[in-house]
């Protein structure tokens, strides 16, 4: 079901972004199911305008659980509709672990989908692992810059990003912008983030003007204990340095695809 806009569009309009839709599915399979059927279609239309498409993953629960079930789609060929030999994947955010670490979301990603649609190794763009030789997390996220600056077009600081997935945790984290860290003021594309309230302490993360530059930006929120900032983000209850999922928009779409869990403190839900 989506819900009427009511002050999001205000709130949109301030912002100068595109009001969010929000979408709320009965439970956090069928959220997922939903979500990997429209992620197949918003990449297939990316792939229709501009022959590639490029999408930013996003680790955490709901978020491999999505990749999960577009694997299944991958393996019922009449409804695939993506050409993953054309898909350019980047990530959200990582932990600064070694490679072979289970808190790795390029691990993650790998199994659930990547390995299984065989996205071909030069379309994905993980965040160096803590063992890869950078030595320090500055060090890495500024290598992860770079690769992101050479992606893009001729004067652009960006490659084109088709979708941008996010998860959020209950205090309203995205990517690894935490709630009252410098991060949430950081300017940067990507910078690394130490000190985090949720472990693993050390991550290399996207920032806010890497994040709202892409063109659409879906937030994946599953479960009760993510309701209360679920609502204080949509109804303009939190300032992104309180809640960094309020600070996050796509260029053309903000979408928040939610289970009823995690809707249940919207007005007219529960
Ligand atoms: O630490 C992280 O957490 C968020 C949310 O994870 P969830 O399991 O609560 O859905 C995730 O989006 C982020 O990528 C990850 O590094």
């Amino acid at each position: 079901m989506t819900l009427p806009p009511e002050d999001r569009a205000a709130r949109a309009a301030a912002a100068g972004s595109p009001t969010p839709d929000v979408v709320v599915e009965p439970d956090a399979d069928r959220l997922a199911r939903a979500v990997a059927t429209a992620l197949v279609a918003r990449l297939a239309a990316a792939q229709a305008v501009h022959g590639t498409a490029t999408v930013v993953l996003t680790g955490g629960g709901i978020g491999t659980a999505v990749l999960e079930r577009v694997a299944d789609l991958v393996r019922e060929p009449a409804r695939e509709r993506v050409d993953w030999t054309a898909v350019d994947v980047w990530w959200g955010d990582e932990r600064w672990v070694p490679a072979d670490d289970g808190d790795r979301n390029e691990l993650g990603a790998r199994r659930a989908l990547l390995d299984p649609a065989g996205v071909p190794a030069e379309r994905v763009h993980a965040v160096p692992a803590s063992d890869a030789g950078f030595g320090e997390p500055e060090d890495a996220a500024a290598w992860y810059a770079d690769q992101l600056a050479a992606a893009a077009p001729e004067g652009q600081p960006l490659p084109r990003i088709d979708l941008l997935l996010l998860g959020m945790g209950p205090e309203g984290h995205v990517a690894s912008v935490f709630p009252g860290t410098p991060a949430v003021s950081d300017e940067r594309a990507v910078f690394a983030v130490r000190d985090c309230p949720k472990p693993p302490p050390t991550r290399v993360s996207l920032g806010f003007s890497a994040i709202n530059a892409a063109e659409e930006v879906w937030l994946l929120v599953s479960g009760a204990a993510k309701a209360p900032a679920v609502a204080r983000a949509l109804t303009g209850g939190a300032t992104p340095e309180e809640l960094p999922a309020a600070g996050v928009h796509g260029r053309r779409a903000t979408r928040w695809l939610l289970d009823a869990e995690a809707a249940g403190e919207l007005a007219g839900q529960g």
